[in-house]
């Protein structure tokens, strides 16, 4: 081989492993579950990066749910949950007794399966979160009311109505709402726990190309039952079985050449 082609090569080689090298903003570290005498999550080992889809995809049960409500410690309000091991975020593990779950869950944004608003105005909605963290002054909420609609796709559907309450609007509506009372908190991750399952095909699709969109400024974790959603919008899958990670890889691979044969009979419908 010519130099010039080994030079070639190298770079290749150096370009694609700059790819693969996002930060992680997860990383977690053989982490257990129990609910009392129930043992959720076993072992679990899982790097999550900067700006991905990661989806989450096994059969009910399987603990989905609960790791990712691990992951911003909501698990913590379930009475006589147990756990063992490590989450790092960004470098600091979030089951520190030092770490306030108030600073972790400003950067860890929540969309639940059940668009929940809450029952106030459109513009309440998006500028409780920035109220809270002290923003008083009109023109900057204002401000921070529509470039967080306008991130979730929705401004041009409610810019005139931003009064009228957030019940009054369809339920694909509702949860870009959601989305953008996510955004308004300005998060690093958003953690999504099937945010499409209540919803009609075209409102499914406007959340999908939405989530792609918000990749592009922050990590996504979805939970999702729907393998074809997994497998059109993620970039990396993990399949969970029994409170365990099968397999986790680029999502090409989990959907066309899965290495576990769980993996396999999961995703060809033998089973779940
Ligand atoms: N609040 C709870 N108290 C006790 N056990 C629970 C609780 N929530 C979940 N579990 C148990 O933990 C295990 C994992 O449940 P989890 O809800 O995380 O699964 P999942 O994969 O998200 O399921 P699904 O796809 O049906 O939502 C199951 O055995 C479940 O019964």
């Amino acid at each position: 081989m010519l130099a010039a082609d080994k030079k070639r090569d190298r770079q290749i080689e150096k370009k694609n492993s700059s790819l693969q090298d996002k930060a992680a903003v997860y990383q977690t570290k053989e982490l257990n579950l129990w609910y009392g005498e129930n043992h959720a999550l076993k072992n679990i080992n899982l790097n999550l990066y900067e700006n991905e889809i990661a989806a989450i995809i096994g059969p009910s049960g399987c603990g989905k749910s609960t790791y990712i409500k691990t992951l911003n410690r909501m698990i913590e309000l379930v009475p006589g949950v147990k756990t063992s091991g490590e989450i790092m975020y960004r470098d600091r593990n979030i089951f520190d007794k030092s770490y306030y779950v108030e600073e972790l869950r400003t950067k860890v944004g929540m969309v639940f399966q059940k668009p929940n608003p809450f029952p106030k105005s459109i513009y309440e909605n998006v500028a409780y979160g920035p109220r809270i963290h002290g923003i008083r002054d009109k023109k900057t909420l204002d401000a921070i009311v529509e470039k967080s609609l306008r991130g979730a796709f929705i401004w041009d559907e409610v810019k005139d109505r931003l009064n009228e309450n957030a019940y009054g609007l369809s339920g694909g509506q509702q949860q870009r709402l959601c989305i953008a009372r996510c955004l308004a908190i300005e998060p690093d991750v958003i953690l999504m726990d099937e945010p499409t399952s209540a919803l009609d095909p075209i409102s499914t699709l406007k959340i999908e190309e939405l989530v792609q969109e918000l990749k592009k400024k922050f990590s996504i974790i979805m939970v999702t039952h729907n393998m074809q959603q997994a497998a059109r919008i993620s970039d990396k899958t993990a399949f969970f079985l029994n409170g365990e990670v099968i397999e986790f890889a680029h999502t090409d691979k989990i959907f066309s050449n899965p290495s576990d044969k769980r993996t396999e009979d999961y995703i060809t419908g033998r089973f779940g």
